[in-house]
This record gives C-alpha cells, sequence and structure tokens, in this order.
C-alpha cells in the first residue's frame, strides 16, 4: 500500500483572487496569471532594473572626493594648505603630489575591487520566484528570476527564508510572518496576512507564504526612499577597529610633531616661525599615505584570489581580514558535522520495545507537513520517515491530513491535524484521551500558519480527527498528559517522566536523533488550529534516526585546531547527539550547555561558561544570538556558520558570518562569506588567505612606520644640528614615490607556513612597539650616515658640502629601505626566506635609484651631487651593521 497523495506534488498550490485584489492587478495592469514575458520585458526597459539605489557602484568622481576624506589625507591637505599659506610651495607642491597619487591610486583600486565584487555577486544572484506567462495566450509558468529583473505587476511568490524583492500588495498569504527590522527596526516578526497588505521591499519571510503582486522597484521602493543608507550599515568588526585605532594614533602624531618641532628648533637654535614649513615637512614624513590604497589591493586580490574557484566569495572586503583573525568559529551540527541525510533507525515505545505504530504515526505527521506546509524545501527528518515506512510497507490509506504546523524558528516539534476515515475500533487504539473540547481552538499568533481544514464547515465529514505531534522529545512529553502502555493510555506520574526522558536522552547519546511521537483526539472543527492546541496528548514513543558523519569533518575540525581556531557546535539538537558526533570526530565536547542553562545566565556569566563551552545544544535562534555576542564579549574573533531562518540573528552578532551557497536567501544576504558548500574545508582555505591579506598590510605598516620613524628622528636632529634643510621638498617628494610603489611588491610575498598557525590581526599596539623598536634603529642608521657623511665631504664648500649632505642621505634612505623590505617582511624567518621575484625586482630598483639618482643628470636638479668614493665605502659598513641588527632584532620581535 503507497501512500495516497504524490509527495513531488508537496509544494505548489495557486493563490485565489478577491474583488479587492482584483482592482490592485487591475491598477497595474496584470492580472492573477502573471505578466506575458514581452510585457514584462518592456516594463524593465521602462521601469529599470529593480536594483537597490545605494547598490550602484559609486561614480568615479564621487569615490576620488570620498578618498580625500581618509584621516591620513585630510590631515596631509590641510598641512599642505598651512604650507601654501605661509607661501612654502615646494611643501605644498610635495603634499599635493602625494594627495592626489594616493587618491587615484585608492580610487582605481576600490574602482576595480567593486567590479569584481559586482561581478561575483552576480554568482550569489538572489533570485525571486515568479509567475509568468511566455506568451499572451499560453500557461502561466512559476520560475526563479534574478531580482533585478522584477518589473511592475510581476506576481512573487514568498516562502520562509526569501528576501521581500520589491515592494508587493498581497494577493494571498498563509500564515506570513515577515521581519523588519531594516525598515522598522522592529525586531520581532510581524504578521502580514490579510490580503491587500503591504508587504515592503527589505523585509524577510520567517514563516507562511504568499503571492503577491509587485508595486514597486528599484528606487521607487519605500525602502529606498525613505532609508537608502541604513541598510548595510553594521558595527565596527576588527578591521575596521584595527584601522581606526592605528590611523587615529598617527593623526595625533602627526598633529604633535609639528608643534613640537617649532618649539625644540626655537629653544635650541632660537629660530621662528621660518621653521614651520621644515615642521609640516616632519609631520608628513610619518605618513604611510599609501595605507589605504595598499589595504585595498592586498584584501582585494586575496578576495579574487578565493573567487577563482568559485568556493569562497567574500562580500565584505574587510571580512577576509576579519576570517583570519577568527579564534573562535561556531557551527551547526546538522549539514556541517554531519550529512543531513538521517536514516530511520528504530521506533520504540514508551518502555523501548520496537514499534511499528510509532513510525506510521510519525510518518503520517511527516506526509502531512510536507503536503501542508509549503516549505521551502523538504525536510530530511520527514523524508527520511516517509521513505523507511514506505519500506516498511506502511501507508496513509484513509488517513486524510487537515493542517499541519512545521518545525520553524525556536519551535522544535511539528503537527499534523488528520481525519482517520470510519476511525473504528483497531483503527485507532485505545489510548487516545477524549477528545478535547472546541473551546481550545484559539485564535492564532501572528508566527503561525493558519491552515484550514480541507473540508468546508457545514457536516464534518465521519472519522476521527487525530492529532499527530512529532518532535524534540523535552518539547513533546512537557505537552504529555499521558503515556502509552501496552496499547493503553494511562496518566503520565512524575517517575514515568524521569524515565521517558533518560530513554530519549540513552537514545541521543547513542548518536541517534530522536523524535518523541504523542497523539490526541480532537473534536471535527473548521476553526483555525494553532501551537496552543498541541496539549493534553499521549507520548506513543520515540523514533530515532541515524545522520552519518561528513567525510570531511574530523579531517576539517584537526586543520582548523591547528590554525588555532576553536570549534564550538551551536546546535538545535539534543545535547547526547551533539556531543556523541563530537566526540566521533575528535572533538572533546565536555560538558554540553542547553538552551534552558544559557536562558539562566545573564551576560557576564554566559560569557565565562561560552568561554569554556564546546557545544551549545538545544538553541533557538536567539540563544545562538546571544552565545556569539558572549564570546565576543570575551574578546574573541568570533565566525559564525549557519544556513537557516534560525541562523540570521546569530549571522549578524558574529565578526564574520559565514553562509554556503545554498543557504536561504536571508542567511546569504546576512552573511560576510558565502561558502560553495557547508564544507570546513573550503573555510581552512578562506582563513589561510584572510591571514595572508593582514599579513601583507602588516608588514607595509612595520616597514613603512618604523622607516617614517627613523626619517624622523633623524629629520629632527639634522634639522637641529644643521644649517640648511636636511631634505628638499622635491628629494623628500622622489624618496616617498619609490618607497611607496616598492613596497606595492610586498603583496606578492609569500609568508612561511609557519605564519598562518595563529589567528592574525592587525595590532595597533603592538605595531606602534614595533615601529618604536625599529625606528630608532633605523633612525641610528641616519646618524651613523651622517657621521659618515661628515667625515667625507668634510672637506667642500657650503653649497657642495650640502649638496653632497642631501645626496649622501638620499642613497642611505634608499638603500635602508630597501634592506627593511628584505628583512621586514611577514615572518620572522624573513631574512633566511627567499624573497618572491617581485619583491626582489622592487628592492633591486629601490636600490639602483638610491645609488645612480645622484651620480645621473637628475640628481644636480634635485640639489644632489656625487659622493667621494670613501662615503660608499663607509656606507657599505653601516648597512651591513644596520642589516645585521635588523634581522636579529625581527627575529626575536613577538608581533
Ligand atoms: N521535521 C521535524 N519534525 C519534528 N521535529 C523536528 C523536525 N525537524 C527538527 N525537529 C526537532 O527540532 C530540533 C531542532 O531542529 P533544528 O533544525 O533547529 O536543529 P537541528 O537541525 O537539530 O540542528 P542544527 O542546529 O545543528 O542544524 C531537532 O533536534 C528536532 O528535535
Amino acid at each position: 500500500m503507497a501512500w495516497a497523495p504524490d509527495r513531488s506534488a508537496a509544494r505548489g498550490g495557486t493563490g485565489t483572487t478577491t474583488g479587492t485584489t482584483l482592482e490592485v492587478l487591475r491598477a497595474l495592469e496584470s492580472g492573477p496569471r502573471g505578466l506575458p514575458e514581452a510585457e514584462a520585458d518592456a516594463r524593465l526597459a521602462r521601469h529599470g532594473e529593480n536594483v537597490f539605489p545605494g547598490r550602484r557602484p559609486d561614480p568615479w568622481p564621487r569615490r576620488f572626493a570620498r578618498s580625500l576624506r581618509d584621516p591620513f589625507t585630510a590631515v596631509l591637505l590641510s598641512l599642505g594648505l598651512v604650507s601654501a599659506g605661509l607661501a612654502a610651495w615646494g611643501t605644498a607642491c610635495v603634499i599635493a603630489v602625494l594627495v592626489t597619487v594616493s587618491c587615484v591610486l585608492r580610487a582605481t583600486g576600490e574602482h576595480r575591487a567593486d567590479r569584481s565584487a559586482a561581478a561575483l555577486r552576480e554568482l550569489l544572484a538572489t533570485t525571486a520566484t515568479v509567475r509568468r506567462r511566455p506568451a499572451e495566450t499560453e500557461e502561466p509558468v512559476t520560475r526563479e528570476l534574478p531580482v533585478e529583473q522584477l518589473v511592475p505587476g510581476d506576481l512573487v511568490l514568498l516562502a520562509p527564508g526569501d528576501l521581500v524583492p520589491a515592494d508587493l500588495r498581497l494577493l494571498r498569504t498563509t500564515g506570513l510572518t515577515v521581519h523588519e527590522a531594516a525598515l522598522t527596526g522592529e525586531s520581532a516578526p510581524v504578521a502580514r496576512s490579510a490580503p491587500g497588505d503591504l508587504c515592503l521591499q527589505g523585509g524577510s519571510v520567517v514563516s507562511g507564504s504568499a503571492t503577491g503582486v509587485v508595486v514597486a522597484t528599484g528606487a521607487d521602493t519605500v525602502l529606498s526612499g525613505a532609508v537608502p543608507q541604513e541598510r548595510g550599515r553594521r558595527l565596527p568588526g576588527p578591521f575596521d577597529r584595527s584601522v581606526n585605532g592605528i590611523a587615529w594614533t598617527l593623526v595625533r602624531c602627526m598633529l604633535l610633531v609639528a608643534p613640537l618641532v617649532l618649539l625644540a628648533s626655537a629653544l635650541v637654535r632660537g629660530r621662528g616661525m621660518e621653521t614651520l614649513p621644515f615642521a609640516v615637512a616632519v609631520a608628513v614624513g610619518l605618513t604611510p599615505e599609501m595605507l589605504p590604497v595598499v589595504v585595498t589591493t592586498a584584501l582585494a586580490r586575496g578576495a579574487a584570489l578565493l573567487a577563482r574557484g568559485g568556493e569562497v566569495i567574500v562580500r565584505r572586503l574587510p571580512a577576509l581580514h576579519d576570517l583570519g583573525a577568527v579564534d573562535v568559529l561556531c557551527v551547526d551540527k546538522t549539514g556541517t558535522l554531519t550529512q543531513d541525510r538521517p536514516v530511520f533507525a528504530c521506533a520504540v515505545d514508551a518502555e523501548g520495545r520496537d514499534d511499528p505504530a510509532v513510525l506510521h504515526w510519525a510518518a503520517v505527521a511527516a506526509l502531512w507537513t510536507l503536503h501542508l506546509a509549503e516549505l521551502p524545501a523538504p525536510d530530511a527528518l520527514d523524508e527520511a520517515l516517509l521513505d523507511a515506512d514506505e519500506e516498511r510497507g506502511g501507508g496513509a490509506d484513509g488517513v486524510e491530513g487537515l493542517v499541519a504546523l512545521p518545525c520553524g524558528p525556536g519551535r522544535r516539534i511539528a503537527s499534523a491535524l488528520v481525519r482517520v476515515a470510519g476511525g473504528e475500533p483497531g483503527t485507532l487504539p485505545d489510548l487516545l484521551p477524549d477528545p478535547v473540547p472546541g473551546s481550545l481552538w484559539g485564535s492564532l499568533p501572528g508566527n503561525v500558519r493558519p491552515l484550514q481544514p480541507l473540508r468546508p464547515a457545514g457536516g464534518a465529514p465521519a472519522g476521527r480527527y487525530v492529532l499527530v505531534v512529532k518532535g524534540a522529545a523535552e518539547d513533546v512529553l512537557e505537552r504529555c498528559t499521558r503515556v502509552s502502555d501496552e496499547g493503553h493510555a494511562r496518566v503520565i506520574s512524575a517517575a514515568d517522566r524521569t524515565r521517558l526522558a533518560a530513554r530519549a536522552d540513552a537514545l541521543a547519546g547513542s548518536g541517534l536523533r530522536v523524535l518523541a511521537v504523542a497523539l490526541a483526539e480532537r473534536p471535527a472543527s473548521t476553526s483555525p488550529y494553532a501551537p496552543e492546541d498541541e496539549r493534553e496528548l499521549t507520548l506513543v514513543g520515540f523514533a530515532g534516526l541515524q545522520d552519518a558523519l561528513a567525510p570531511t569533518a574530523a579531517e576539517a575540525l584537526a586543520v582548523l585546531a591547528g590554525r588555532g581556531v576553536t570549534v564550538k557546535v551551536v546546535t538545535g539538537d539534543h545535547p547526547g547527539t551533539a556531543a556523541r558526533a563530537c566526540r566521533e570526530l575528535g572533538l572533546d565536547p565536555g560538558e554540553p550547555l542547553t538552551a534552558a542553562r544559557i536562558d539562566a545566565a545573564d551576560d557576564a556569566e554566559l560569557a565565562r561558561l561560552a568561554a569554556r563551552t564546546t557545544v551549545f545544544a538545544r538553541c533557538a535562534p536567539e540563544h545562538k544570538a546571544r552565545v556569539v555576542r558572549a564570546l565576543r564579549t570575551g574578546g574573541t574573533t568570533t565566525g559564525f556558520l549557519g544556513d537557516g531562518v534560525n541562523d540570521l540573528a546569530a549571522l549578524h552578532a558574529a565578526d564574520v558570518g559565514i553562509c554556503p551557497r545554498d543557504g536561504v536567501a536571508v542567511a546569504r544576504e546576512a552573511a560576510d562569506v558565502v561558502l560553495a558548500s557547508k564544507d570546513l574545508t573550503a573555510l581552512d582555505r578562506a582563513v589561510v588567505t584572510g591571514r595572508r591579506s593582514t599579513g601583507h598590510i602588516t608588514a607595509y605598516l612595520r616597514i613603512t612606520l618604523s622607516s617614517n620613524l627613523g626619517n624622523v628622528i633623524a629629520m629632527l636632529a639634522a634639522g637641529l644640528l644643521l644649517p640648511f634643510l636636511p631634505m628638499l621638498p622635491a628629494q623628500v617628494l622622489v624618496q616617498n614615490l619609490c618607497f611607496d610603489a616598492a613596497q606595492l611588491a610586498l603583496a606578492f610575498d609569500r609568508p612561511g607556513a609557519a605564519a598562518h598557525l595563529r589567528p592574525v590581526v592587525l595590532r595597533p599596539r603592538a605595531l606602534f612597539r614595533f615601529m618604536t623598536r625599529f625606528g630608532l634603529l633605523n633612525a641610528t642608521a641616519d646618524l651613523a650616515t651622517f657621521g659618515v657623511l661628515a667625515l667625507s665631504v668634510h672637506s667642500l664648500g657650503a653649497e657642495e658640502g650640502q649638496a653632497a649632505f642631501h645626496a649622501g642621505w638620499f642613497t642611505e634612505n634608499l638603500l635602508t629601505q630597501a634592506l627593511v623590505m628584505l628583512l621586514l617582511r611577514a615572518g620572522r624567518d624573513a631574512a633566511e626566506r627567499r624573497a618572491p621575484l617581485p619583491v626582489r625586482l622592487a628592492t633591486a630598483g629601490l636600490a639602483v635609484v638610491g645609488l645612480l639618482l645622484p651620480l645621473s643628470p637628475l640628481g644636480p636638479a634635485l640639489g644632489m651631487t656625487a659622493l667621494p668614493p670613501l662615503y660608499y665605502a663607509l656606507m657599505a659598513v653601516v648597512l651591513t651593521l644596520y642589516g645585521t641588527a635588523l634581522a636579529a632584532a625581527h627575529r626575536k620581535a613577538r608581533t
């Protein structure tokens, strides 16, 4: 005997229209059968694409103007204006060139990064389910369409997890609840159940289903008009915090340096405001003007590498840094550690004896949930129950489903109300309690779909109405007042409850996913059916399902552990099942923390508990989000991998939200990183790439900041000791441009494998420690060079001596910068590791320019002259000593 209805038809159902609905449709020149494709194309040409205005890439001039607002650029510009005000045209020109080069490079880099991000977004194109007619006279076809192509008048079907793709007027709804935080700030889902209601773009469907007609798209939607810039704004993550911290500390230093120089020169040499251009030049010398360019380049390059294989798509560039910084990764169990392909293992009664009736009733509920609940995808547990019952030769002839309430975010039971034809003795055992009176058919809360009985009122058909409930053992047990004892229902005692809970725990502890199954007879009714009706049940037994472990999970967990990432499991499942899966995968589950304990703890206690817990079980969406927030409070950089509506809050709460490509649209939209599959192996590659990108940025900062600081100290010393400017503006410009250009090659560096063994994060403090230590070393080399110059050029006349000093310091600066680039690259083994070709070429280029430029015809033009051989001989000694000290200090450094 087979299941009567066809399972493949479980999703579907078309809408009906009412008078008002027809009016809406008529006003939009549409109809219940959808628009013809040709008409939709014409409307697309008329209305334009359904693109949120904020998503359009900024035009180049706006991008350029925006890069002027960067803190470094702003300070540089102010210093430039001061210089121009004092008629220090050389310094002002240098600043103007630096600012222009940095802004052009940054705007170009961002433009390129945006273009590739847009191409990546296309890979993830969010689609909407629309109903259209291929031609005027043809039947409508329901298909997926990229949301950009929606036009007013289109008929759109909504299901749980969908993002509302445009402003819709609802035509037909089934228990629709929508999360509209982006629009209203209201965090609880709201019911949008009345036909004629507006459902606005920016919302996401939590439960239920609906058909609506598009009334506005693109820039005409309420969200675009009202809050265009609100969307996408999020709390600063580790990357933003670090970069802002570094930027503002440097800006403060720059602002302090100029007055300090003025003061020192007034005290030491009795000079006045004429020193201001020099003071400005010293402040400029501290600026890492290429930082924004280097950051964009390093992150965009990493994201492009990851996207190449299509395995990982980074939706927000800074998330790549944050991914490399993640030290705690929260994952769910089902589908990540296990395959989410459950197979039926056993069905036992309350005493633990095999009982096919338990499977039968579980399968009855599963079948009608699949048929009536319009789930976005068939539930794997339900499919497994149906397969097993079919194999056993079971079936549901004579059982007709009336309504179904599926599981949902925070709801761990599913139930179906069925009519059992005849209901003669034997069909339904004597275990059912008396029918609960009609008063129980309460009104419907917002988050539950009201499914009407299939049969209309007026003469309920014969048979008995049975409510079948299955789900998490604790949740079902607390709704039971009786237990089936050898086919007879008896009142459940406290001892029974303890025994039954222990039985469920034992099954879960053996690794099975456990569903308790309970029944109740209900009177015939045409009123809506609600969760309040799921009570006074009789427990019939437990079904156990085996979900095999994901084949790559054990290895991936070991690799992540080796990378210093602690994995925590945050699951809706039973603690026993989750703990067993962890153990089999080599992850010590420790003492699982359940939702009840999470609820009982305040934020501070939860932060302490979360830090030492590996398995968080029975978690509803708010528990997942609280756990993630608690971990972040504890000081960790927390990633969260999830794919469902119930993961949404945690995806938002995490430093890095990660979602597989086949996750629901709303989860994908919330995620920073999208994986081709829910496989931890791909994540490892992404983590390593994130660490590499951060490594490049850190190396740039370390090299630039320590060099700059060294130069600033030396400049200060020279400025106070010498009667002339130690470096002319044109020389500052050439030197900075050469160094900046060479440093772009650092993006090609490949630090040794050891550099990726720990989470990597930009740490402003560590960076400034490094800057101070190596800046002082650099300043020592510069001061030694002044000594060398004093020895080798002392016999020259004043003017020639000045040009020789400029040439000598210029050469030494470029040579030490080449050395610093080679020796302070990422990884403490930088000195021993051969640099990649681009880095070698860049450093060789720096050295050649440093040595030859003063000797070339350009030298005198820039105020430099040739140096005597003694200088080069002494310089070689200084550089050898400096290089040795640099390599030794770097090996010891702890950044
Ligand atoms: N189809 C179903 N019928 C009845 N109960 C279900 C069904 N699906 C899930 N449940 C119950 O709800 C619980 C929570 O499910 P949920 O989907 O939140 O998490 P999960 O799939 O068990 O785990 P994870 O959070 O790791 O993905 C399950 O452990 C089970 O007890």
